[in-house]
């Protein structure tokens, strides 16, 4: 599927390579450094192709798995999670395929707290097996029935059979955000002092805010000297928020998929996170990840799942970097750093001026009769700039239209005509109509 963003032809095109950008001082950067913060190393486990295959729409098969695998990789995730192979022979077969990719980044997959996932998921050839179950009392009451004594029993168990077979092993508390503390930080500190790897918290329901992330992260590294690893829902609009205040917590990795596909709406997606990322620390993304890789992986997915890139989505949406008002447009046409916190470029992205509304202005349309070599004036532009307002009151103009109107100004000037040549045009349909009129 074609981006829309590329598609987008009523604007100009400001040049990047006119304008040198400034550094960005971001008023996001912590003032002070923060030794607890790893917002400038962190880490991403990109569970597209577990997580992801729980959305409603989702079905990948073998071909597409890899496909997606190798797009992730491209892009330079630390991780990527496989659906446990325990789900069907297929997904058994998939990690298998998968783990001889010979990607860059490491593989995991995700288990139950169980004997037979954990037996199951080592033989694939793996590097790693997420292992999570939930805590909550809703989780223990509903879903497996376990009190926290047979749990952390079982998790013991598990984690001491991967580490003993030489895997990376995380261990998770699902519905962490609804389960009592003592029993988070007990089960926690249990499984860090047998040496498990990471320890994962699971906002299962997308209920916590950023605040509690924080908070429970912040507690949670004064208990365990593991990694911590976080998984965000984003059933109330928080998993991009929650992710960066567990990273300023002190978390090292953050679960991601494209487009944010999973469960119900979804968790961080992959994109947003970047976004937040390169705003906080530009250098440590763009070192570490290929930035102009997510279009097409979000393309890659959003045609398998059947879903459009949504126009307002970060990065690659429509509209991203599409400028409209007029003093957003003279701003950034004089230096983009005025209204724009990413770069487009260093997505692979353009950025365009909109100019054929009711709510241009005239250094706008002044930009576009420089990029057409018209020679009009600043006086000039402000009288097109007049008709085009005038016209868009009516209904929105192409940049055909723009620039027939400006090319059309141009000639009747040069025949001293241009005080009449826009009264006589009334209506956006009569500039159509010169449009489409061949010249002769
Ligand atoms: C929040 C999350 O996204 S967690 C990850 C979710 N991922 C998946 O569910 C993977 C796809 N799942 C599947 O293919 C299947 O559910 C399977 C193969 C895992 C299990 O299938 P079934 O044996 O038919 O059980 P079913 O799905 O009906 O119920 C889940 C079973 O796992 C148990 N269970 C649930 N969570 C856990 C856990 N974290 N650890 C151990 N056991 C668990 C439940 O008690 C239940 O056991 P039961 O068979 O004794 O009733
Ligand atoms: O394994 C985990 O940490 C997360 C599992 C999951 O998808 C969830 O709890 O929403
Ligand atoms: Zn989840």
């Amino acid at each position: 599927m074609a981006n829309p963003a590329t598609n987008i032809d009523n604007g100009l095109k400001s040049s990047d390579a006119s304008r040198p950008r400034e550094p960005i001082a971001s008023p996001y950067m912590p003032k002070y450094p923060d030794p607890m913060s790893n917002i400038s190393n962190f880490k991403i486990i990109e569970s597209t192709l577990r997580e992801g295959e729980q959305f409603a729409n989702a079905f990948f098969d073998t071909e597409k798995k890899v496909e997606i695998a190798k797009a992730l990789d491209a892009i330079g995730v630390d991780y990527l999670e496989l659906t446990s192979p325990a789900a069907s022979e297929q997904s058994l077969n998939d990690c298998r395929v998968i783990s001889n990719l010979g990607l860059k980044a490491k593989i995991l997959t995700h288990t139950r707290c169980h004997m037979d996932d954990a037996k199951l998921a080592i033989d694939t050839g793996v590097d790693g097996l997420d292992v999570v179950i939930g805590t909550s009392s809703y989780l223990r009451e509903f879903s497996h029935g376990k009190d926290m004594d047979y749990i952390t029993q079982k998790a013991i168990e598990v984690i001491t059979y991967i580490k003993s077979k030489g895997l990376e092993v995380r261990f998770s508390t699902e519905d962490s955000f609804r389960s009592d503390l003592v029993d988070l930080l007990s089960i926690y500190k249990a499984v860090d002092k047998i040496g498990v790897t990471r320890v994962g918290i699971a906002d299962t329901v997308g209920c916590a805010n950023p605040r509690q992330v924080y908070e429970l992260v912040r507690t949670l590294r004064s208990v365990v000297s593991c990694d911590i690893e976080c998984h965000f829902h984003n059933d109330t609009g928080c998993a991009i928020a929650n992710a960066y205040a567990a990273l300023e917590a002190g978390a090292t990795h953050i679960d991601t998929s494209v487009l944010g596909i999973g469960e119900r709406n979804g968790i961080t997606p992959l994109g947003g996170l970047l976004a937040r990322m390169y705003t906080a620390d530009k250098d440590y993304v763009m070192n570490k990840y290929d930035l102009t890789q997510i279009r097409d992986v979000e393309n890659i997915v959003a045609e398998s799942v059947e879903v459009t890139v949504p126009f307002n989505n970060y990065i690659t949406g429509y509209c991203a970097f599409t400028h409209k008002a007029g003093i957003h447009a003279k701003a950034i046409l004089n230096n983009p750093s005025t209204y724009e916190i990413l770069n487009p470029t260093d997505f692979g992205m353009n950025r365009y001026v909109s100019i054929g509304h009711r709510l241009t202005g005239w250094n706008a349309v002044k930009n576009r009769v420089e990029q057409l070599n018209l020679g009009l004036t600043d006086d000039d532009a402000k009288h097109v700039t007049q008709k085009i307002k005038e016209l868009a009151d009516v209904r929105p103009l192409s940049l055909d239209d723009v620039d027939t109107l400006l090319r059309t100004y141009h000639q009747a000037k040069d025949q001293g005509l241009h005080a009449s040549i826009l009264d006589k045009i009334e209506t956006p349909d009569m500039i159509a109509a010169m449009n489409s009129t061949p010249s002769n």
